[in-house]
Parts: structure tokens; C-alpha cells; sequence
């Protein structure tokens, strides 16, 4: 029991510094963090164990170009031999939870508090490939992140391809992450989307995000989605990230 509290008191201290995710609060924020998480914690079910599946990893659903793409990317994620020298990593792979807080440093208390029955919505589906399967690869300088998507059958809108909501919903999640990369935790303050092709149900797309610019508490980033070969843009668009303090969340 004593080792149980002293993890809980732990858990509350780490929430106020969450180092991995950068994140601020204010220091009249952090106070009532820590009485709330100390009242809350009591009532929790212990102990936490957090068992962390990473969504991002291929599954029987992925298709051989969705396979192909992320060994691609992936084989340029460790250090590599090139004749004498070694090569540093060109791209970093982002794993992938289905919360956002809770696998953070600390951030399964402050996850029981927010969003004690949520879980992140697009690795909500429980059947492997019927909606979103994605992987996302960060560039070394952080000045890139690529997406690679498989649109599975349930996010239909026209017809036999994929809904327009579905697609803003991945721009937002690329897009959104690579932000939270950059800066720290972020919300999505506006978001232009230009939907150029329709994109087929089942097939695999590239969805790449770059930088523009930071400005201060923004963040403002461009978009594209195209075929796996380039040949073909499906979807342009810009989005402006604000960051936030976790406090914000919690109506503060
Ligand atoms: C704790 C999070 C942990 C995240 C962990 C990430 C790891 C990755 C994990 C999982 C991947 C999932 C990734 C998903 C990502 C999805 C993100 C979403 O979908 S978020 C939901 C939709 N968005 C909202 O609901 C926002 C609602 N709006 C607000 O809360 C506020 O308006 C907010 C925070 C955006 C700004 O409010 P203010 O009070 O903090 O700041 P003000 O002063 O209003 O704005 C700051 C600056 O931004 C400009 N600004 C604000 N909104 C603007 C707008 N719409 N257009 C243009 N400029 C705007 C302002 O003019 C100001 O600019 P000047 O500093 O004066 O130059």
C-alpha cells in the first residue's frame, strides 16, 4: 500500500513536468492539478498498467503498398553503413496509442482526470483495416512529417471512396502531430482543406506535411495528399496549430 501512494504521489509530480510532451502549465494550474489528481487518484483502480499497443506497427490488414512504403521509410530510420561511414537516421518513426495523454510520461493521471472513457478516435476501430491504418515518419529536422494511409472500408463517403470528413480528419491528424512535434501541445485553431481527386476506398495515399512557419504560440503548416507515386495530388491544404497549456483543457 505504502508503495502504491508513493507511485501515485510519483505519477503527480510527473504530470506537473511531462517532460516527453513539453508540456506548460501554469504554476496556480499545477496546484490544483495536484490536489485534483491526490482526490481523484484515491478513488482510481490500482495499480496502473499502462499496456501500450502502438498502432502504427504493420497488421495483417496492410496491403503490399502500404507494406512496401513503410519498409521504405522505415529502413531509413537506423543508422546505416554506407561504404565507411555511417549514415544517421533521415527519418524518425512516431508511434501511435489509442490516447493521446495517457501512454506520455505521467500522463495516465492526468488522462484519468480529462478523459477518464475516451480513446483518440481514429485508433478507435477495433477491426484491423476498416478504417484508418496509418504510420507516420518524422524528418530529422523535424521540418517534414510523411503519412502513409490506407483508407479501409467504413470511412466511405461517395460511393467507393473515401468521405471528405474522413480525409480532413487525417490532414488535421498529420498535420496536428507534426505541430505538436515542433512545439508542444497543440490545438487546431484553423484548418483550409482544397479536395482536388477523389480518393478510392482501400487504396493507400501519402499524406505530407511541412512546416511554413512558427510564430510564437503558432504553428502554421501545409499539406498535401497524393498517390503513392507522386503522380497524383488528391488533397491540398494549411493549417494554423496554436500552442496550448494542459490547463486549457481543463477549463482553466
Ligand atoms: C494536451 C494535448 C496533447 C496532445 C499530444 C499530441 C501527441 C500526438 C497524439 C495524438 C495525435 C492526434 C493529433 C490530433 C490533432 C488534432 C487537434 C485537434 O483537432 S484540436 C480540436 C479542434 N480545435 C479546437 O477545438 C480549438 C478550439 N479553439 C481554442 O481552443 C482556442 O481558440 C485556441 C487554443 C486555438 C486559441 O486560443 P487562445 O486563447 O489560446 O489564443 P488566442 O489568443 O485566441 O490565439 C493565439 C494566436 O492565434 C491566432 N488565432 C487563433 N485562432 C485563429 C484562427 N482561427 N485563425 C487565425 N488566427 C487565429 C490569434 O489571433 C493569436 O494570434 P497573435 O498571437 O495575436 O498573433
Amino acid at each position: 500500500m505504502a508503495r502504491t501512494l508513493c507511485r501515485i504521489f510519483k505519477g503527480c509530480q510527473s504530470i506537473c513536468s511531462l517532460p516527453l510532451m513539453k508540456t506548460r502549465l501554469h504554476p496556480s494550474a499545477s496546484v490544483l492539478l495536484r490536489t485534483v489528481c491526490v482526490r481523484r487518484m484515491l478513488t482510481l483502480p490500482l495499480p496502473f498498467s499502462p499496456k501500450a499497443r502502438d498502432f502504427s506497427l504493420p497488421n495483417s490488414s496492410w496491403g503490399a503498398e502500404m507494406r512496401q512504403l513503410y519498409e521504405h521509410y522505415n529502413s531509413q530510420c537506423e543508422e546505416e553503413m554506407k561504404g565507411e561511414e555511417k549514415q544517421d537516421w533521415a527519418w524518425k518513426r512516431l508511434p501511435s496509442y489509442n490516447r493521446s495523454l495517457k501512454y506520455a510520461t505521467g500522463g495516465v493521471y492526468l488522462s484519468k482526470i480529462i478523459q477518464s472513457k475516451a480513446r483518440l478516435f481514429t485508433r478507435n476501430i477495433k477491426e484491423p483495416g476498416a478504417a484508418f491504418e496509418y504510420v507516420l515518419f518524422v524528418s530529422k529536422d523535424e521540418q517534414k512529417c510523411v503519412c502513409i494511409f490506407q483508407a479501409g472500408h467504413l470511412l466511405e463517403g461517395p460511393p467507393g471512396h473515401v468521405h471528405g470528413g474522413a480525409i480532413a480528419t487525417m490532414i488535421d491528424t498529420v498535420t496536428g502531430t507534426h505541430a505538436s512535434v515542433l512545439s508542444a501541445p497543440v490545438m487546431t485553431a484553423n484548418l483550409n482543406i482544397n479536395y482536388r481527386r477523389p480518393i478510392p476506398l482501400g487504396s493507400t495515399v501519402l499524406i505530407e506535411s511541412s512546416l511554413n512557419k512558427t510564430e510564437g504560440r503558432k504553428v502554421l503548416i501545409s499539406c498535401k495528399v497524393t498517390s503513392t507515386d507522386g503522380s497524383k495530388l488528391h488533397t491540398e491544404a494549411t493549417a494554423l496549430f496554436v500552442a496550448i497549456n494542459v490547463s486549457h483543457l481543463l477549463g482553466g
